[in-house]
């Protein structure tokens, strides 16, 4: 029986996926797999770990150092939310132009018995007067999946969309609409918006602080919104912009206690993910990639593994899986293994990515825990399994 815990709720439509031979719930112990959304994972607390899914895109509630150096595979789940949050972000930005809560909450503040409520709420609606998308400039931080989709939308409302990323990927980039300006900094991105949205993951030191005192004295604009992830943006900016009058709001998914009653900071509960679609996708892709990493060695969309695609083809008895440091000459001191024990080679693939070489061994006949001990005791070697069929 394969175990799988399960750190939060994962919607039943991926669950489901799991045959009668795994195990899965929150109270499994020593898991080979754990499946999870934004509870903290450390990997070195799961003696015999194999694989960690995040059913989402931020990884950084995981170790992913330890995991590596355990050998110990993660996955993401990426664009699988990625409507969500690009619509749940195009809906505050709507609401806040037009104050809609305030004027919701004002109204609803109302005395229902006084006779000219009617009057009333005539004469009051000018405090909640706003302004409109149409022909403002969104600047968007980050063109991967939440970015692209948030950037098409703004275009739809008629916006100007100024957008930037340091690493743009092909797929996403051929999705972006043709008339959003991309440009190469970060601060052409600021001193053109009037709202600016970051889609970037958090990396510390790294994207940590990206829009901060430095950059942001540029922003002209009045609205900062930040779904991706708190830390991204530095705070005692935002509350010194909020406080001189240079911001005119702050929107997050990410609350920090000081933000909590802040009267121009608006706050959700990290909602952007949250809609029965977007779990059900997640939980769908990140099942099917832990099913196919424990039964066949496939890795896809790992954050610290290199991809390896490959089903082993009918006659295969036996797929040998070793994790390796990524250094010179391992694939030649594998083989020799192989070679030593007079195991004949169907098929070897493999990958590597700078870090973690990565390589599916298939074999005819049934090979015993003999070549595990010899793999294992190779130099650089991580970790190595056997999956029988
Ligand atoms: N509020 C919520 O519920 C959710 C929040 N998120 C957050 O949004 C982030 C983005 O999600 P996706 O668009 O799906 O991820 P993605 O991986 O498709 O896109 C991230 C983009 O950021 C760019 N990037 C990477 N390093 C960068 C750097 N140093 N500077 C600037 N850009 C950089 C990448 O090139 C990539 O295009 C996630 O990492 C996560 O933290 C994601 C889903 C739900
Ligand atoms: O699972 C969630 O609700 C959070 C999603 C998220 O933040 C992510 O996918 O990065």
């Amino acid at each position: 029986m394969r175990k799988i815990k399960t750190l939060n709720n994962i919607s039943k439509k991926g669950l489901d996926l799991f045959s009668d031979k795994y195990e899965v719930s929150d109270s499994v112990e020593s898991p080979e797999a754990i499946l999870v959304r934004s509870a903290q994972v450390d990997t070195d607390s799961f003696e015999g770990l194999l694989a960690v899914a995040r059913a989402g895109a931020g990884v950084n509630n995981i170790t992913i150092d330890k995991a590596s150096a355990k050998g110990v595979c993660v996955f993401n789940t990426p664009g699988a939310n990625a409507n969500a949050v690009a619509e749940l972000v195009m809906t505050v930005l709507g609401m806040a132009v037009r104050h809609v809560s305030e004027a919701e909450a004002w109204v609803k503040s109302l005395d229902p018995n006084d006779p000219a409520l009617e009057k009333t709420i005539e004469k009051g609606k000018k405090m909640f007067s706003g302004t409109e998308l149409a022909g403002k400039t969104l600047g968007v931080v980050g063109l991967g999946k939440i970015g692209v989709l948030v950037s098409n939308y703004a275009r739809w409302k008629n916006m100007k969309v100024v957008a930037y990323d340091p690493y743009p990927s092909a797929a996403n980039m051929h999705k972006l609409s043709n008339v959003v300006t991309v440009v190469k900094t970060i601060d052409e991105v600021i001193s053109q918006a009037d709202y600016l949205t970051v889609h970037v993951p958090f990396i510390k030191g790294v994207t940590e602080n990206m829009l901060n005192e430095k950059n942001l004295a540029a922003f002209k604009g009045s609205l900062i919104l930040n779904f991706a992830r708190g830390g991204i943006v530095n705070m005692e900016t935002v509350y010194k912009m909020l406080d001189e009058g240079k911001l005119a709001g702050y929107l997050t998914d990410f609350a920090d206690a000081r933000s909590l009653k802040h009267e121009k900071i608006s706050i959700f509960p990290h909602l952007g993910a949250s809609t029965e679609e977007a779990e059900e996708n997640c939980a769908v892709m990140a099942v099917e990639e832990l099913k196919d990493y424990l039964e066949f060695g496939v890795v896809r969309n790992s954050v610290n593994f290199p991809p390896l695609d490959s089903y082993p083809h009918a006659e295969v008895k036996s797929r040998v899986v070793v994790i390796n440091q990524d250094v010179p000459n391992m694939i030649a001191e594998i083989t020799k293994v192989f070679g030593a024990a007079n195991i004949n080679i169907a098929s070897f693939s493999n990958k590597s990515n700078g870090k973690i070489g990565y390589n599916l061994i298939d074999v005819e006949t049934a090979v015993d825990d003999s070549i595990i001990d010899a793999l294992t005791k190779l130099e650089k070697v991580i970790r190595v399994r056997v999956i029988h069929f």
